[in-house]
């Protein structure tokens, strides 16, 4: 059998190989020609897999993205063409919240303000946005959320629309998928009208995909009032992004959210798993086997801290936005923006999930055992 497999998806060769000969391309070079004579596929979320691209797939039976979205497969296709499909729902979700997590400590860091007693708007609740509520839970912060498709099916009343969150919200988090048609269409859900909308001072975060906001108002507020705060991980026209905008935002990042050696490495499983299952093989690797340990594996807070500079501090030291964005930086200086875009990601340096930090507390009281856990770390009580 033969598996041609992006060449950034991590731990291929471990855990494809036992399914056959494994090719490696990078994602954006795929053409039809390399497609001839491979059974499986294996992708990330910058191939699009549709009807040009399977024009000579002559053997192919199965798709894999290591992704979670899947707005780069053309689904109806593999249907007709009764290829089996897989993709890697909530692999890289949590790494999703580190982002956004870290980006929010470091403006209110620059800015002075605090996360409690902040209202924050998450505009679709699955994985991520549903995550990012629960690790908010046991700070003061209200969070308000938007998910129609949710709330229709599960009648929760307790869901706002869009435009209330715009009104409300001092923190705006976008994390719905890209939809091009139907009643929940997510192209430009934040179009121009909603992007004037906004209040000054707010902060607004795309971790979703470029596509979900109009890059342009964006770029046309910034350049006139320059009164939002703003955190941009995806772009429309990635890689080739809209300078002039990357140079307005506050946090600008090339779609890196979800990059923890955690989130990619899930995401390689999740389809090796899937590729075995379709292919009726015993799924007898494991993620654990192959997975490298932390770096930083615990800290000790000997004395009582306030929780928001505990959480600070381990955040900080887990993973910040701000070496992502430097970093970014000096890539699209040297390269220029489109080739310093996929060249940062494709050299991404490793980076832990904020889960894999054990903090040991020699003094718990005032919440704070609650919110390093709530946030995500792994708390032990000393003696
Ligand atoms: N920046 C990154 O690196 C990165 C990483 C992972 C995922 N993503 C993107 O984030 C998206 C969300 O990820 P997830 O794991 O939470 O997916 P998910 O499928 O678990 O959740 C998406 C949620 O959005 C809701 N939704 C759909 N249409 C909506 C609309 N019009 N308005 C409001 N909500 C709507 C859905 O009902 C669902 O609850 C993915 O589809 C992917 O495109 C980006
Ligand atoms: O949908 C996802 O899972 C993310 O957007 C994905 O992690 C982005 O990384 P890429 O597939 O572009 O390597």
């Amino acid at each position: 059998m033969r598996i041609l497999v992006d060449e950034n998806v991590p731990l291929a060769e471990e855990f494809f190989s036992e399914l056959g000969e494994v090719t490696r391309q990078p994602g954006r070079e795929m053409t039809a020609e390399s497609l001839r004579g491979h059974d499986a596929l294996v992708v990330r979320s910058i191939t699009p897999v549709n009807a040009a691209l399977l024009e000579q797939a002559d053997r192919l039976r199965f798709v894999g993205t290591c992704t979670i979205g899947t707005d780069h497969i053309d689904l109806p296709l593999l249907g007709e063409r009764g290829i089996s499909f897989a993709s890697a729902p909530g692999s890289n979700a949590d790494s999703v919240v580190d982002y956004v997590l870290s980006s929010l400590l470091l403006l209110a860091e620059e800015d002075g303000f605090s996360l409690a007693g902040k209202t924050i708007g998450i505009v679709g609740a699955g994985n991520v946005g549903g995550r990012l509520a629960a690790r908010l839970d046991n700070l003061d912060v209200d969070c308000l959320i938007c998910d129609p498709p949710r709330a229709e099916a599960e009648g929760r009343e307790d869901f706002l629309e869009l435009d209330a969150l715009i009104d409300q919200a001092d923190i705006l988090c976008l994390h719905t998928p890209l939809v091009s048609e139907g009643e929940h269409a997510t192209f430009h859900l934040l179009d121009r009208t909603r992007i004037e909308a906004l209040k000054p001072g707010t902060v607004l975060i795309n971790a979703g995909r470029g596509d979900c906001l109009d890059g342009d108002a964006l770029r046309e507020r910034l350049e006139r009032r320059g009164d939002l705060r703003t955190v941009l991980d995806v772009w429309e026209h990635e890689p080739g992004i809209d300078e002039a905008l990357y140079e307005l935002v506050d946090i600008g990042t090339p779609h890196i959210a979800g990059y923890s050696v955690d989130g990619k490495m899930l995401g390689t499983e999740m389809i090796y798993q899937a590729a075995m299952r379709h292919f009726g093989l015993p799924a007898r690797k494991k993620l654990g086997q192959l997975k490298p340990d932390p770096w930083l594996r615990k800290i000790v807070l000997h004395s009582w801290t306030p929780p928001l500079d505990a959480l600070s501090l381990c955040a900080r030291a887990c993973y910040d936005v701000r070496r992502d964005m430097l970093a970014f930086d000096r890539y699209r200086r040297r390269l220029g923006m489109t080739a310093g875009f996929d060249a940062y990601r494709r050299e991404y340096p490793p980076r832990r999930e904020f889960q894999t930090l054990r903090v040991e507390l020699k003094k718990n009281k005032g919440g704070l055992r609650d919110a390093l856990e709530g946030f995500g770390f792994s708390v032990k009580l000393g003696k």
